[in-house]
């Protein structure tokens, strides 16, 4: 766990970044640092490992007080991952992944067995390992920052912006990349970021800042979704709040009946009873989308407007038709998801 107990930081210009930060980051859980330019969080992050100090106040990561410890010794033992990866563009890929552990005194042969492991375990091939950074694509070198950052093992990750310098497709692959690792390996991870819907799809719980330093509101995505704590925070999470709650809740527990048959639409489907697409009397084709229980009531409402009858076709995890949902039943859930996260916060 990270505490923040009443943390100032004034730069020596005068510029007060952080303001009478108290704040709780929970052991194995994302907290998403969101706010506008210049708000403190990119300070706060750097505050943790002691890339900047703070005027007053105490940090205490796992309990300790990282004032009374060794600045170097304690930053190797957070991983840290920037924009541009800041990969050492002289090192191959795998020595690049190597180097904390052997800065950790781990022998060559061992730094090399750990960083050939991590390479796998965020994506990439052993080929990439060979190469040097500039040969890899922008979202292949955010990998292997996050593998370098992983190398140690930390129970602590910080992440400034890690996906901010790619498209929004590769930002999607990493954000997936980061749960599925996440799920695995239950880091303590601090993450900055600018984008609310990042903020959203990792957070388990989202600080929002605004000018000046100024904690406004932390909650979890939900409840700050349902219950803004001012204009200010309602401004910040866009127009589209509704939407995005529905982002977060799945379609698992909606109910679903037998698709229709003999009427103007009929669900095609193969010889393994996977949906192709919606067939009409006359002939025309119309491409279907089917579900999963894990899928959001957001994609289901989706599929539901794009569907020429309304109907959600549900598959099961090899893709074999279970049932359809109706539109009608997906805005009952939308609307009692709304209900019980506003009782919820
Ligand atoms: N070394 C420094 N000396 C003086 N002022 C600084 C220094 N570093 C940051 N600041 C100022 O402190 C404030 C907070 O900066 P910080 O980088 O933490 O904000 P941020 O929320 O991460 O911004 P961004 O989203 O633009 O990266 C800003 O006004 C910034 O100009």
């Amino acid at each position: 766990m990270i505490q923040f107990d009443a943390v100032h930081k004034r730069f020596p210009n005068g510029t007060t970044a952080v303001h009478d930060l108290t704040l709780r980051m929970p052991e194995g859980g994302v907290t998403v640092l969101v706010g506008s330019s210049g708000c403190g969080k990119t300070t706060t992050l750097r505050m943790i490992n002691r890339m900047v100090e703070p005027t007053s106040g105490t940090i205490r990561v796992g309990g300790k007080d990282v004032t009374r410890q060794d600045a170097a010794e304690l930053r190797r033992s957070i991983g840290y991952v920037i924009q541009q990866a800041g990969l050492f563009p002289h090192r191959t890929v795998l020595d690049n992944i190597a180097t904390v552990p052997l800065l950790l005194g781990h022998g060559r042969r061992r730094a090399r067995a750990k960083a050939a492991e991590l390479l796998e375990t965020v994506g990439l091939t052993a080929e990439a390992g060979k190469r040097y950074p500039h040969q890899l694509s922008g979202g292949q070198q955010q990998r292997v920052g996050v593998a370098r950052a992983l190398a140690a093992d930390p129970p602590v990750l910080l992440m400034d912006e890690p996906f901010g310098a790619v498209d929004p497709v590769v930002r999607t692959q990493l954000q997936d990349e980061l749960l599925r690792l996440q799920k695995e390996l239950s880091k303590t991870i601090v993450f900055v970021t600018h984008d609310v819907d990042e903020a959203v799809r990792l957070g388990d719980q989202i600080a929002i800042f605004r000018t000046g330093g100024h904690l406004v509101q932390c909650a979890s995505p939900a409840e700050l979704l349902a219950r803004p704590a001012d204009d200010f925070v309602a401004d910040f999470l866009g127009a589209e709040r509704g939407l995005k709650l529905l982002s977060l809740k799945t379609l698992a527990g909606v109910p679903q009946g037998p698709a229709p048959e003999g009427e103007a639409w009929t669900l095609v489907l193969d010889a393994a009873d996977k949906p192709l697409h919606w067939a009409s009397k006359d002939g025309a084709e119309i491409p279907v989308r089917p579900l999963k229980d894990g899928d959001s009531l957001l994609a289901a409402l989706d599929e539901s407007i794009a569907s020429p009858t309304g109907l959600v076709a549900r598959v099961d995890a090899a893709g074999r038709l279970t049932g359809v949902t109706s539109r009608d039943d997906i805005h009952r859930h939308a609307g009692q998801a709304h209900s019980e996260a506003r009782v919820a916060a």
